[in-house]
């Protein structure tokens, strides 16, 4: 048996098949159950006829779903109990402790992956490689059935062939090389531009001699403006001119939008639905008139889109030239018009929504990481300054030379999962951990106590890039399945090289122009909403080289 193990969370059988990993979540738990330690036996029968995997078993019989161990408690106790404890606490777990306690995610002082309703039954037994080709190859679309909108009902209908046809033609725009050629100098643009700002900020506000300025300062509201820039500009193809001092109306309206959108939408999704029929009219009001504003804004962009495309193709026709502008993910797909209109809305105001907090909470652990760890801050730097010089100015060429930028990225997210579960509903009876799993029951691969766990990393608690470059190096049994930030397979994230590069880009702008130091190296806390994040955002020092 391969050796890779991921830590997983228990299942719940779902009433409907559909859910959404970014906005509302359509899964209504029947039942809430809590896997413990079941070794790793798998029998032969359910498990070779449902996933082909064939593994011996110590007793020769699959567990039936029934018997995975639980805390026998209803999912609301449940839901109680851990909404007691908000926070993950930063202390390491053992895997053992884990595996021995009947409710490892309900004991005090142990992370807790995921707290919605559906989640806080999450526990994780060590999940073989076998497991995870079984969950992510048998995925299922699924997507947002929010029935306020036709645009997400447009993609959420789709399932199975068809969406996946779409989502090829999307990932086309989004996620191939050429691709990302396209937008990269887009997202480059906005990364210098905020350092142009943070320098002209440390001047005017810092201390210390002039050109020697620092500035101690919680940078977590200009990284959500960063993040909303890039995304409006590598998606609609136009600044909105967030880093200006004084931004347009229409751009305070949406950046308000969009921050109303994402604090209303945890209640939403974690208060019981009885609760919520209660006490949840005027959040369901504050949380639909946002997403308006936001659709409406996609309108906006679409109409302009259409006369851009029209006096292009006006201009194309009178000179026979085609336009080399690049408008955009948006202008892309609309010139190409292989999506319905509807699916075009549909996947623009999705990427515009999921990409906003997805980077700029990343990007704060980013900066808190490297303040409080400057040798290996130095150690980046130096390899992004080579990298910068030799690149001559292209920033993609520059990426590619520095490494420890992307290994930096991706240790992030192992020890902060902005995401921390990735979900599927096996379309087949499958096997986990010796137990049978129906079909379409919700399956968690728990990546916070994955990325911590010293069965997977080793030294799981170091900050340490380089060791994807030596995982990369040493590529074969066992390194499968350690990186599943942006989930796998055709399922996973569709923004995912916008994010990894537009994270890249701002950190290695920042260290050019930056020294970046903490007051204090403790542990951050974190608080899960939405996403993972700091319970407080950190402080950064940024000192002007
Ligand atoms: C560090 C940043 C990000 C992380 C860690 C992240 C993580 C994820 C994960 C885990 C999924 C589910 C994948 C799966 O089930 O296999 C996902 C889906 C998605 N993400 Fe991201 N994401 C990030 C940034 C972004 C950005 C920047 C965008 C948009 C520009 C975006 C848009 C989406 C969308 C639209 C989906 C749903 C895809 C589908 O179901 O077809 N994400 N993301």
């Amino acid at each position: 048996m391969r050796s890779m193990y991921i830590q997983v969370t228990m299942c719940i059988r779902a009433q409907g098949t559909r859910g959404s990993r970014n906005l509302l979540c359509g899964v209504v738990p029947q039942r809430a159950l809590c896997m413990t330690a079941a070794g790793t036996v798998v029998d032969e029968k359910i498990g070779a006829e449902s996933t082909g995997v064939r593994k011996r078993g110590v007793d020769g019989r699959v567990r039936r779903f029934d018997e995975i161990p639980h805390t026998g408690r209803n999912w609301l106790g449940q839901l109680g109990e851990v909404l007691e404890r908000r926070s993950f606490p930063a202390a390491p777990q053992t895997h053992g402790e884990d595996l021995q306690h009947p409710r490892p995610h309900l004991q005090k002082n142990q992370p807790i992956p995921v707290k919605t309703v559906a989640v806080c039954v999450a526990l994780c037994p060590p999940f073989t490689f076998e497991d995870c080709v079984a969950v992510f190859y048998s995925w299922k679309g699924w997507k947002c059935s929010d029935p306020t909108h036709s645009y997400l009902k447009a993609t959420s209908t789709k399932n199975g062939e068809e969406w996946r046809a779409d989502r090829l033609l999307l990932n086309k725009e989004v996620m191939m090389s050429s691709a990302v050629k396209r937008f990269l100098p887009l997202l480059d643009d906005v990364a210098r531009d905020f350092c142009r700002m943070l320098r002209v900020r440390v001047e005017r506000e810092g201390r210390g001699e002039e050109g020697k300025r620092t500035l101690t300062m919680d940078p977590s509201p200009d990284l959500f403006r960063f993040a909303l820039e890039a995304s409006c500009h590598v998606i609609y193809g136009e600044r909105i001119g967030l880093f200006s001092s004084s931004p347009s109306l229409e751009s305070q309206k949406f950046i308000w939008a969009v921050e109303r959108m994402l604090a209303t939408t945890p209640p939403l999704l974690y208060l019981p639905p009885r609760l919520l029929l209660r006490i949840g009219a005027p959040l369901w009001t504050q949380h639909a008139s946002a997403w308006d504003h936001i659709f409406s804004h996609a309108e906006a962009r679409i109409q302009r889109g259409y006369q851009r495309l029209s006096s292009s193709q006006g201009r194309k026709s009178q000179v026979g030239a085609a336009g080399d502008h690049y408008a955009g993910v948006l202008g892309q797909l609309m010139e190409k018009g292989q999506l319905s209109l509807d699916l075009i809305k549909a996947n623009i105001t999705e990427l515009m929504a999921g990409g906003v907090d997805t980077t700029a909470v990343p990007l704060q652990f980013a900066l808190f990481e490297l303040g409080r760890n400057p040798e290996l801050q130095e150690r980046v730097r130096q390899q992004v300054r080579a990298s910068w010089a030799q690149a001559g100015g292209d920033p993609q060429k520059a990426l590619q030379g520095a490494p420890l930028l992307k290994g930096t990225i991706k240790e992030i997210l192992r020890l902060y999962p902005v995401g921390t579960t990735v979900q599927r509903y096996p379309i087949k009876d499958i096997v986990l951990q010796n137990y049978h799993i129906p079909a379409g029951t919700m399956v968690q691969a728990c990546l916070y106590p994955m990325g911590r766990s010293a069965e997977v990393f080793e030294e799981p608690q170091r900050f340490d890039p380089g060791r994807w470059g030596r995982e990369e190096s040493q590529k074969g049994e066992g390194t499968g399945f350690r990186y599943l930030a942006f989930g796998f397979g055709a399922r996973q994230c569709v923004g995912r090289r916008i994010a990894e590069n537009e994270m890249q880009l701002l950190l290695m702008h920042i260290l050019l122009s930056f020294c970046l130091s903490v007051s204090s190296s403790e542990d951050i806390k974190t608080t899960l909403t939405l996403i993972l994040q700091p319970e407080t955002p950190p402080r950064i020092t940024f000192r002007k080289l």
